[in-house]
């Protein structure tokens, strides 16, 4: 279900004897409207039915509420325009409904020119995120090649009859056979224990290309990217989509499967920041906050700082 953008929720400080200069995002930001001129576009997915399914914690139905609380505050250092561009809210168990209502919105924001920021909600949120840019790719007559960038402990490749947050990359990959398009996913932060050999054996299948969590480190950085240089070269388009339980659990934890070790988060923010280098970023999503688990609402300010970046 559509629900249009609520303004209610962007409050924060105003610092008015500061001048225009010292504007907050809550200040900024603009409800979005069809004949909006392009700019980034926030979108909530406030759907935690995938994780359910999945056997996690509840709560991050919540997650797209506590980020834009959490952005509200945060310091305008921005050009151009960012949006509201409303919820799409998971009801009761309808996934499949809710992500079909994703991909609709999300085509719809790229048809206009925008950039999708989409807020989830559990990682079930790809495969509606996916949806939406293989449609745009298929209104704009020329199948592009995507690559899609998963910074995330999990493969989420899982197998099973019905999607939920630990599958959507395997309907994806899917999606994918059934279009003839090339699955293109390399995955930043997997935890060796955190993933069944079933899953690594998955993902060789499928020609994934990822990176553990012991080998996001910052001594390694040049191999991170360049592994992601020479993966963007051979696509059109990227996908980018951060799954908060990448960073450690002490940094994140306001996620369903808080991570023992985790990717530290100047890692992942050179990671994003590689990834809007290549001038082929179509969209992001950002995935897994769940606020009943976090902590001083620390995770959603994380979050909110990626999303911050993901903007800038
Ligand atoms: N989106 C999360 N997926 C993970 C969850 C792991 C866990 O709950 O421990 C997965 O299915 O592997
Ligand atoms: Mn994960
Ligand atoms: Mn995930």
């Amino acid at each position: 279900m559509y629900q249009a953008a609520d303004m209610a929720v962007w409050q924060g400080r105003v610092d008015a004897e500061e001048g225009p200069l010292a504007r907050r995002w809550h200040e900024c930001l603009q409800a979005f409207h069809d004949d909006a001129p392009p700019g980034t576009a926030l979108l909530g997915f406030a759907c935690h039915a995938g994780v359910q399914r999945n056997h996690g914690r509840p709560g991050a139905e919540e997650g797209p509420l506590a980020l834009r609380k959490a952005l509200a505050n945060l310091a305008w250092h921005h050009e151009g325009h960012i949006y509201d561009a409303g919820n799409v809210r998971c009801v009761g168990d309808a996934l499949e409904e809710a992500q079909q209502e994703l991909g609709r919105q999300v085509t719809h924001l790229l048809q206009r020119g925008h950039f999708p920021l989409v807020l989830g909600g559990g990682h079930e949120i790809a495969y509606g995120s996916f949806l939406g840019l293989a449609r745009h790719a298929e209104l704009q007559g020329r199948p592009p090649r995507v690559g899609i960038v998963n910074l995330d402990a999990h493969f989420d490749l899982r197998a099973g009859e019905r999607g939920s947050s630990g599958t959507p990359f395997r309907q994806i990959a899917e999606a994918c056979a059934a279009n003839r398009m090339s699955f293109n996913y390399l995955v930043y932060g997997i935890s060796e224990p955190g993933n069944t050999e079933a899953l690594f054996h998955r993902a060789r299948e499928l020609g994934v290309q990822w990176r553990g969590d012991e080998e996001c480190t910052r001594d390694r950085m040049e191999d991170l990217l360049d592994t992601l240089a020479f993966f963007a070269d051979e696509v059109d388009w990227l996908y980018l989509t951060v799954c908060l339980d990448v960073l450690p659990g002490s940094v994140a934890p306001g996620v369903s499967a808080p991570a023992a070790y985790g990717v530290e988060l100047s890692v992942v923010e050179a990671l994003i920041d590689a990834a809007k280098a290549t001038g082929k970023l179509m969209l992001a999503d950002i995935a897994e906050l769940n606020p009943a688990f976090d902590r001083d609402g620390v995770t959603a300010k994380v979050a909110a700082r990626l999303a911050w970046r993901i903007a800038r």
